[in-house]
């Protein structure tokens, strides 16, 4: 009998300007993954996982290469900096991440942090939830979502609040794709799926999430949620101004018009 190959999890963290906030995610993320003791979801054990963090980092000003270097030393061999030149937008940079990516499956996130008590936006402490779900029946997508019952937002403004949900529902009025958080990017893909879907679509900016859920549904993919709670950060800002927004509901119509 052949041997069952193990399933390998990379990591894709684009950066920028994230000093402070990557010690300590690269930190969660290593106690998530290795640590003997078992918590969250008992049927996860995450003494055996294996994984590697690949920060994709477009040249930060704010010195997150030099922090990026010492962690690759720290949690060797797990930890891999790849560098581009110049802020080339979060979605070349899972394109770019993925290349490098050994695992069978992929999680991207963003590295977020809202205080020293380690909340993060998107924090690795639900990534066992994650797995747990693609497994219990083979799911192609696990997304988290904030917008499903158990999931949430803390610390936005009613501005960014509003966006956000706004976002979503008109997206959700007019695509129908039955994904609660379609902007979110806290996800787990298998590899080949995501393979296919950055071939698929060339949608690479701030209405890429949405583009790569609503491509997936008519690909046939199957997706599930895992409901999260997200925490805005503290450290450092979005990059999200008026230009992402106009450029998020044509990219809506652009979808309409192809599905
Ligand atoms: N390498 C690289 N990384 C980037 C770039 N721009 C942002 N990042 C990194 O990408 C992550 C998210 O960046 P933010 O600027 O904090 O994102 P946001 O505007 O709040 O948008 C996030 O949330 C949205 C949903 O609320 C998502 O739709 C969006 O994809 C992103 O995850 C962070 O880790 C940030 O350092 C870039 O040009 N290059």
């Amino acid at each position: 009998m052949a041997p069952v190959k193990k399933d390998k999890y990379s990591v894709i963290l684009p950066t920028f300007n994230e000093r402070q906030n990557l010690p300590i995610i690269t930190w969660l993320l290593n106690r998530t993954f290795t640590e003997k003791r078992r918590v969250a979801d008992p049927s996860v054990p995450r003494s055996n996982i294996d994984w590697e963090l690949i920060i994709v980092d477009d040249g930060s000003p704010d010195g997150t290469q030099e922090v990026a270097k010492q962690l690759v030393k720290v949690y060797s061999p797990h930890v891999v900096l790849q560098t581009r030149t110049g802020k080339l937008g979060l979605g070349t940079a899972y394109v770019h991440g993925l290349q490098f990516a050994k695992g069978n499956f992929i999680i991207i996130m963003d590295a977020k942090l809202l205080s020293t008590t380690a909340d993060f936006s998107h924090h690795p402490k639900f990534i066992p939830q994650m797995i747990a779900k693609q497994k219990s029946a083979d799911y192609d997508i696990v997304t988290g979502t904030r917008y499903a019952p158990g999931g949430g937002v803390y610390g936005w403004d009613l501005k960014r609040r509003m966006t956000s949900k706004g976002a979503n529902i008109f997206a959700d009025t007019v695509l129908r794709p039955g994904v609660s958080d379609l902007t979110g990017s806290f996800r787990l893909y298998k590899r080949a799926v995501l393979e296919k879907l950055f071939e698929s679509t060339d949608v690479r900016g701030f209405s890429m999430q949405m583009a790569l859920a609503v491509t997936a549904k008519a690909l046939g993919y199957t997706i599930a949620e895992v409901p999260i709670s997200f925490v805005d950060r503290v450290f450092g800002d979005s990059k999200l101004g008026g230009e992402e927004v106009v450029e998020y509901a044509k990219g809506v119509f652009q979808l309409w018009a192809r599905t």
